[in-house]
């Protein structure tokens, strides 16, 4: 499928900017300073959830202070669609999770389905704890259980299609430098 590049370049320009990149980066210490203050004993295994949780997991990790693993997982749902799907797993974690401590860090939490099946897999993996970072957290009535929440959270959004700091618009502008909404989504 070819792509309309006209249209991924409108629809930045026409993007509302829900956070600026002085805000987001503001979001993420904050997360840092939380994480810092409750994990620096406990010996992580910290996996970024690919590929929307790669900016966030980069910049959260180098400001975590004390020892820790890394890894990556793949799970996705929406596969460059701005409607999800089924959970399709394209890598599930290959190093031993019996009696660790487990930091998932993804972008965003949506309906948390994703978030869901990554903390179950992990849990029957064998992992003492399973804990969860979002960069940011979708305001609705949807979510997949209705008292689904991550540990940590940086910043909150009202229920738009958003993109940017890891976020595709259909493949694109993961790289933008700030949280934006879709006109019209
Ligand atoms: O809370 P949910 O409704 O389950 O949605 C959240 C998930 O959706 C996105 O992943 P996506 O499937 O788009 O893959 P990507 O990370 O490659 O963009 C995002 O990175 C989360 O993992
Ligand atoms: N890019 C992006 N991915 C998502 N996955 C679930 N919700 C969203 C969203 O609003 N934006």
């Amino acid at each position: 499928m070819s792509v309309d590049l006209a249209h991924i370049r409108q629809v930045m320009a026409e993007a509302d900017c829900l956070y600026t990149e002085a805000e987001v980066e503001a979001a993420i210490d904050r997360v840092a300073v939380a994480i810092n203050a409750d994990l620096a004993e406990r010996n992580p295994i910290v996996f970024c959830v690919m590929n929307g949780g790669l900016i966030f997991a980069g910049k959260l990790v180098t400001k975590l202070g004390f020892p820790l693993e890394l890894s990556y997982l793949h799970a996705t749902r929406y596969r460059n669609e701005t409607q999800g799907g089924d959970l399709f797993w394209k890598a599930k974690p290959e190093i031993s999770l019996i009696d660790r401590d487990v930091l998932i860090i993804d972008d965003i939490l949506d309906e948390g389905h994703t978030l869901s099946a990554i903390v179950d897999f992990c849990h029957q993996a064998g992992a003492r704890a399973v804990l969860t970072a979002v960069l940011i957290d979708k305001d609705h009535q949807r979510k997949a259980r209705p008292d689904l929440k991550a540990d940590y959270v940086g910043l909150g959004c009202s229920d738009r299609y958003i993109f940017g700091y890891g976020m595709d618009y259909k493949g694109y502008w993961r790289n933008a430098a700030g949280i934006y909404a879709v006109k019209g989504l």
